[in-house]
């Protein structure tokens, strides 16, 4: 059984006490904070940039996930990674060179991960594998939170826990294999038995008035799950 991770997403969080929201989530039991990145031109919504980041890094030990929605990416790794991210994942689509891209990252101290929109093809991955610390599928078209789960992503996280596993049964090297959009109590445990390890959830997550009680409750499906 592979270790799971819960990633709740900051962008469903109530952004007017953010620091607050950040330390009670990780309270909760989270392991990964999501960090969304958009800039209202890769998509169709603006969050928040490095200096936001920079201020709930002090606020937590746990690992901040910065998911890049941006496009062109790479001016915005470096400040990332000075702000405090442990891991940038970025859309190939919005890089001229990817695996330029992931290299960058990884010069710049942190875990390097490419994510794949419903419609783009897995293939993108396979000549950076050495690259990758993490695979990150969307199950719902990026831009915002409280979309429905894209059922079709669980034969892509199949196909993406294939090629993964084959992966590191070579090479002995470790990629974590995220999911992000639409991602609840009730579907957790058949998302992670189509192969995921790391769940963002947003809405599920900070809709919800008892965050320890929604995190358990997915914990709970978690443990039932047999791959
Ligand atoms: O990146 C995104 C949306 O683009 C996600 O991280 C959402 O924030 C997830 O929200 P829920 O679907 O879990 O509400």
């Amino acid at each position: 059984m592979p270790p799971f991770r819960i990633a709740p997403s900051i962008l469903s969080a109530n952004l007017a006490r953010l620091g607050e929201e950040v330390v009670n989530v990780v309270d909760a039991g989270a392991d990964i904070i999501h960090f969304d990145v958009m800039d209202n031109h890769y998509v169709p919504n603006l969050t928040f940039g490095p200096v936001v980041c920079e201020a709930i890094r002090p606020l937590t030990s746990a690992i901040i996930d910065v998911h890049l929605m941006v496009k062109p990416v790479d001016a915005l790794i470096p400040a990332f990674a000075k702000a405090g991210a442990n891991i940038i994942t970025f859309h190939p689509e919005s890089s001229e060179h990817i695996d330029r891209s992931l290299a960058l990252i990884r010069e710049h101290g942190c875990k390097a991960g490419l994510v794949f929109n419903p419609a783009t093809p897995l293939h993108l991955m396979d000549h950076v594998m050495d690259k990758l610390d993490m695979v990150l599928l969307m199950s719902v078209n990026p831009g915002f939170g409280g979309q429905k789960f894209i059922p079709e992503a669980l034969n892509k996280l199949r196909t993406a826990r294939h090629k993964i596993d084959e992966y590191t049964a070579k090479t002995g090297k470790e990629i974590w294999l995220e999911i992000d959009g639409g991602v609840k109590v009730d579907n957790i445990a058949e998302i992670a038995a189509a192969g995921a390890d790391t769940f963002v959830a947003g809405s599920a997550i900070y809709g919800t008035p008892d965050y320890k009680a929604t995190i358990d409750a997915m914990r709970a499906e978690l443990a039932k799950v047999k791959r």
